[in-house]
């Protein structure tokens, strides 16, 4: 039987994600979608650290399981940091990606190329019950595209334009991206921790 991973999360991008960086580590991934009783988790921090904890904890106590959560989001310099921990929600409560995006478009659209550096950052906790919750960070620096291109991933990846690879995040295949994305560095740093 393969080793099974809990994530505590309702994001089909993010599941899809882990689904396929897991996969060669022969894992099966497990989802809040799975968990339909569980009620959703209100995200009160103020830095990802917080988000991540808390959902790994809350999950990891109502299953009495080691269970992992991801709190992410974009983090644009010419913003001060917005929309940080605020990313899903970022034009309002109903976390539409589309909105969002011209939301940010919007509030870019006198910045000029040099002034719209941004990051990626996924912070990812691990909880276990009976067991110290430990956290891993991992980043991706882009910058913030005059229009959306791309169809691939989710959330901001259109709008963030990646200098080395020419492309948006989401011309990117699958594949690329799980090899550079923040998300995968954060993964690789837990893999090193992985008990
Ligand atoms: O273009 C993107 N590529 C990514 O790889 C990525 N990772 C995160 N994000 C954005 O940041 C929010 C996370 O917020 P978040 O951590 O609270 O997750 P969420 O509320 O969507 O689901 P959950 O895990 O909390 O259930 C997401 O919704 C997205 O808007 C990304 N955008
Ligand atoms: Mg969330």
């Amino acid at each position: 039987m393969k080793n099974q991973i809990i994530i505590a999360t309702k994001n089909k991008g993010k599941v899809r994600e882990f689904e396929q960086m897991f996969a060669n580590d022969g894992y099966q991934v497990t989802s809040l979608f799975e968990y339909e009783e569980i009620p959703d988790i209100e995200e009160t921090g103020k830095t990802f650290a917080e988000n991540a904890v808390l959902k790994a904890e809350t999950l990891a106590k109502a299953l009495n399981q080691k269970v992992i959560a991801d709190d992410s989001g974009l983090v644009i310099d010419a913003l001060d940091g917005r929309p940080g921990v605020y990313s899903a929600r970022y034009a309002g409560e109903e976390k539409s990606d589309k909105a969002n995006n011209e939301k940010v478009l919007n509030e870019m659209k006198d910045i000029p190329s040099e002034d719209r550096t941004a990051r990626f950052v996924c912070t990812i906790a691990v909880a276990s019950p009976g067991e110290p919750t430990y956290v891993v960070e991992g980043t991706c620096e882009g910058i913030i595209a005059l229009e959306p291109a791309g169809a691939n991933g989710f959330g901001y990846d259109p709008i963030m334009f990646l200098p080395g690879f020419e492309k948006t995040m989401a011309q990117l295949s699958p594949q690329e991206k799980n090899q550079i994305s923040h998300r995968a560095r954060a993964l690789e740093k837990l893999m090193e921790q992985w008990k």
